[in-house]
């Protein structure tokens, strides 16, 4: 197994380099934007269940566990969106630069910097979509409002980077210190190591561009999605009923489960949880509109004319609201209408169910997400009741990425007490 683990890892890194210079070549010939590929390389490789079937059982026994193990036994509240945005953070770190963060160690004591300032900056940009340009320029100028904190957020995102830079620089002057799986499993360390792939390392800062963009695109939509998750299963009881009876027989059969030894592919078996998770996606998609310009003057399906200088929006928020693509219950939680007739999950177009986006710019790390997502979320469910704090508000942030404003308060209780 552990072979196998190895021969997929070299894989991932070799893909992924091969296609960042595909793509760097490609986008200085056309001057388009085709840092897709890229993407679309890394998590073609990534997806392989056995590369991720060693961090994600790592992280959830010596992180998960026994945090939410003392969360319960404290009796404390605790910022479900906070854990989450933790765990994901620790999961992107390592598939990005093999760094273990130990943010889940760490809730009581400090708050996490970088995606605090990943969320800050997300907040500035949208602020920049939706004021005039001029008045935004004129803050950023003035060094004051969300500008301030969007160079603040720099800041951090230059402090971490450095960080990671010389710890990772420090083991590679030593190469007897890096241990086998992380060389293999972390971007960071590919783009440093494999010239014979890649030529040239990059420079600094477009390496510290694409590593920052997989930390964010891996770890706040992920958090995102499963907070607001727990909320709706939190006014839909019997969906949480039905979500741990099929836990149960697919996954753990056994009471308490303090090591998470199920077989990833084993979480394919759990349809209607995964029914329950596209249906949280259509109604709080983690990226709720997205931004396009077209390349050159078109006419829409509707008959609008735009040109390079029109901004369409696409809200994929709005649309899982829409009664005449989802009919007249599309407001309510129904992971039925993800299920078949004969029991298998029913596939929806990407152009209909918008979360991930669609063609060329489709999500490249979907089914990682999907296996993160439903790990946590046994693990959880099978071990604990979560209870929200009923009076705690929960609304939405304005930002380009749908977290809760004030995050979402709850306890943890043990199901096996
Ligand atoms: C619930 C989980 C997730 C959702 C809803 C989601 C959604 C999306 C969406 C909508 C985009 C397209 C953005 C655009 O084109 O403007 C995107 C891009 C991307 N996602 Fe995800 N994603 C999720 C999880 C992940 C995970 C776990 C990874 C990595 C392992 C990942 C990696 C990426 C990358 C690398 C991009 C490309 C960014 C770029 O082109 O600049 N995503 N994601």
């Amino acid at each position: 197994m552990k072979k196998r683990n190895r021969i997929y890892g070299k894989e991932l890194v070799l893909a992924f380099l091969l296609l960042t210079a595909v793509a760097r070549s490609l986008q200085s010939a056309h001057g388009v934007h085709f840092y897709f590929l890229l993407f679309q390389g890394l998590s073609f490789l990534v997806m392989s269940l056995d590369l991720i079937a060693k961090i994600i059982p790592d992280i959830i026994e010596k992180g998960l566990i026994p945090v939410l193990h003392d969360i319960s036994e404290q009796g404390t509240v605790v910022d479900l969106q906070d854990l989450f945005t933790r765990y994901t953070f620790e999961f992107a770190s390592l598939i990005a630069t093999g760094s273990n963060t130990n943010s889940l160690m760490c809730t009581r004591v400090a708050e996490n910097q970088f995606p605090k300032a990943i969320d800050d900056a997300c907040e500035a940009i949208f602020a920049r979509i939706v004021i005039p340009e001029a008045f935004w320029k004129l803050q950023r100028w003035l060094g004051i409002g969300k500008e301030r904190k969007y160079k603040e957020s720099w800041k951090i995102i230059d402090k971490f980077w450095a960080k990671q830079m010389s710890i990772k620089q420090e083991k590679l002057s030593n190469a007897m210190t890096i241990s086998e799986d992380e060389e293999e499993l972390n971007a960071l360390t590919g783009y440093l190591t494999r010239h014979d792939i890649f030529g040239q390392t990059p420079s600094s800062n477009v390496m510290r561009d694409n590593i920052t963009g997989l930390l964010f695109a891996t770890e706040d939509t992920t958090s995102s999605a499963l907070s607001w998750f727990f909320w709706l299963l939190s006014k839909n009881p019997f969906s949480e009923i039905k979500i741990r009876e099929e836990v149960r027989k697919h996954i753990f059969p056994q009471d308490q489960v303090k090591k998470w030894r199920g077989n990833l592919e084993q979480l394919n078996k759990l349809v209607y949880l995964h029914a329950a998770i596209c249906e949280a996606l259509r109604l709080f998609p983690p990226v709720p509109y997205q931004l396009r310009t077209p390349l050159r003057p078109d006419t829409l399906p509707s008959g609008h004319q735009v040109d390079q200088k029109t901004a369409i929006a696409i809200s994929g928020y709005a649309m899982g609201r829409m009664a005449s693509i989802w009919g007249e219950d599309c407001h309510e939680f129904k992971p039925e209408r993800w299920i078949t007739k004969e029991g298998g999950i029913k596939h929806e177009a990407s152009h209909k169910f918008f979360a991930f986006n669609a063609g060329s710019r489709i999500c490249p790390g979907k089914e990682i997400g999907f296996t993160l997502m439903k790990a946590i979320i046994t693990t959880i469910i099978h071990n604990y009741h979560v209870q929200l704090v009923e009076t705690h508000p929960v609304t939405p942030n304005l930002s380009i990425v749908l977290r809760m404003k004030h995050g979402l308060k709850a306890k943890i209780n043990s199901r096996w007490a």
